[in-house]
């Protein structure tokens, strides 16, 4: 069972990511931080949709519960590939190729050696041993990338090395192991450097075997040939395909761009790590987790980090975030507190519904869009496993999907739960932590279900999905398991 899918790094653009702690401070820029200004543009209506500003003032607490697939096709259903964009090949690593890529220049470029060794003429070796090797005259020495290349004539041939252009009149190179290397003795294992023994490159060699025509020498054109396509559209680039485009002389190319993903966590009672914990404080550990877990999406993300609970700060916070995002991901603020402004804010700044699921974690989600080019917008709960949950059902795919990237969801794979499950709540899919053994195909259960044990979920590799209609499970059962990494 495979378990990994995309995945690929940070591209150049990213740099070190723009990491805000103090949303509020001026050096919280917007695209003026990411060297990016110029991109966005190009990408301007590629926010996966209909572009255009959100309408403002309609957010819709839907009443009813919503299914865990419901939620997650509506996200992926109003979201489009965006749009393609030239970009430099290693900064495409992970992402979707849009464009043909024909070969325009042979591979390999020229007749080249594949070993180090002694260019000669076929005939001059025929029925050479070591009883009777053939002894040759060393008219000179072809390294890698020599431009000016000695003629072999009858009898003679030149000392060549790997990847070294044959020079003319030369049919095969004849491994030095194959030969006395120059030394008068018998074979040898190696040869010595030019720089110790420069006298290598001229004399006699005697050769102990034959080499027929064509021997050791990879042909102009033998890989790949003008016109020949190299890559197809669709193809997702690996480091096998970035190697090909750089080999076939391209530096840049059409792709899905990565998606730019935007991370705010929300909450007055949110400390930076490393920051003393006052009371009633806790360390922001979401708009970590959610930056990481968007990067390793395949996604640029930038860590806004956390904005108290203040209406206008969060505003101005989204209002200078919003030029360089494609997406944007927020925790926090979406239950029924007193306090949570983030429901009020996006009520201003767009069209987002919020909604309860029927799921545990990840009851309260919010999902829309805002600013004036209806940026897309999910609202995860501030519960951090909650948080992470929701991110891996709901932001993952929608990332996939800007993408381009299919599937869209993590791979589900059977497993047989080691422990039984006592507890879990009627009509909400539960997703509990697990650790899968891919070996035996075995799911533990990690930690017990509540929505803040991060210290569990950090152990585990998986999620374990406890249908709706099921209360409880016994340990032995096959159950299904969303697979993490
Ligand atoms: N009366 C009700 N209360 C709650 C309900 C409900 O239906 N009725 N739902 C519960 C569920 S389920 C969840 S999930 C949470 C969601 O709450 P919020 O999204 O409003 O999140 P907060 O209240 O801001 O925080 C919840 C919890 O998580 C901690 N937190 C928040 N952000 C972070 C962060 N960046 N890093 C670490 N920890 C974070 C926060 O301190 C709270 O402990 O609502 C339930 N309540
Ligand atoms: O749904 Mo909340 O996410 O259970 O903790």
């Amino acid at each position: 069972m495979s378990t990994t899918e995309g995945g690929g790094r940070a591209c150049e653009h990213s740099g070190p990511a723009d990491e805000h702690d103090r949303p509020d401070q001026e050096e919280n820029g917007g695209a003026g931080h990411t060297g990016r200004a110029e991109e966005h543009s190009a990408r301007a209506d590629g926010h996966g949709g209909p572009a255009g500003a959100a309408e403002a003032g309609v957010v819709e607490d839907d009443d009813r519960l919503w299914s865990v697939d419901e939620h997650a096709e509506d996200i992926l259903r109003s979201l489009k590939p965006l749009d393609p964009l030239e970009i430099q090949i290693l900064d495409a690593q992970g992402c979707v190729l849009v464009e043909d890529v024909t070969v325009a220049t042979p591979l390999p470029p020229f007749d080249n050696s594949s070993m180090d060794g002694y260019a000669v003429r076929a005939a001059d070796v025929e029925g050479a041993s070591e009883e009777h090797p053939a002894v040759l005259t060393v008219v000179g020495d072809v390294a890698a990338g020599s431009g000016e290349l000695p003629e072999v004539g009858p009898g003679q041939c030149v000392r060549i090395m790997t990847g070294a252009p044959v020079p003319p009149g030369a049919e095969a190179v004849v491994p030095v192991e194959w030969t006395d290397g120059g030394t008068g003795s018998g074979p040898v294992t190696t040869m010595p450097a030019y720089s110790g023994a420069p006298e290598g490159a001229t004399g006699e060699v005697r050769v102990f075997r034959a080499a027929e025509s064509g021997a050791h020498i990879r042909l102009l054109g033998s890989d790949v040939r003008p016109g020949q396509l190299a890559l197809e559209k669709g193809t997702v680039l690996g480091p096998a395909q970035i190697g090909l485009l750089a080999a076939v002389g391209r530096s840049r190319v059409l792709v899905r761009p990565r998606p730019r993903v935007v991370v705010i966590s929300t909450g007055s009672e949110l400390v930076q790590p490393g920051e003393e914990i006052g009371p009633g404080r806790i360390a922001d550990s979401n708009s970590f987790t959610l930056t990481a877990a968007a990067r390793d999406a395949g996604a640029e993300a930038y860590r806004v980090g956390a904005v108290p609970d203040d209406a206008a700060r969060l505003t101005d916070t989204i209002e200078d975030q919003l030029v360089r995002a494609d997406l944007l991901v927020t925790s926090g603020g979406v239950s029924v507190g007193a306090y949570d402004v983030v429901k009020e804010v996006f009520e201003q700044l767009g069209s987002v519904r919020f909604r309860k699921l029927a799921m545990q974690p990840g009851k309260p989600q919010g999902f829309g869009r805002i600013g004036p080019d209806g940026t897309p917008l999910c609202a995860l709960p501030g519960n951090p496993v909650s948080a992470y949950v929701s991110f891996e059902l709901f932001v993952r795919p929608a990332i996939r999907r800007l993408m381009g990237l299919e599937p869209a969801h993590r791979p589900v794979v059977s497993a047989k739960l080691t422990d039984g499950i006592g507890r879990s709540p009627a009509g909400r899919r539960q997703f509990l932590r697990g650790r899968y053994d891919e070996r035996t195909g075995e799911i533990s259960p990690v930690g017990r279900s509540g929505s803040h044990l991060v210290a569990a979920l950090a152990r585990a590799n998986a999620l374990i999905v406890v249908p709706e209609d099921t209360t409880s499970v016994e340990a032995g059962a096959q159950v299904d398991v969303v697979l993490l990494t």
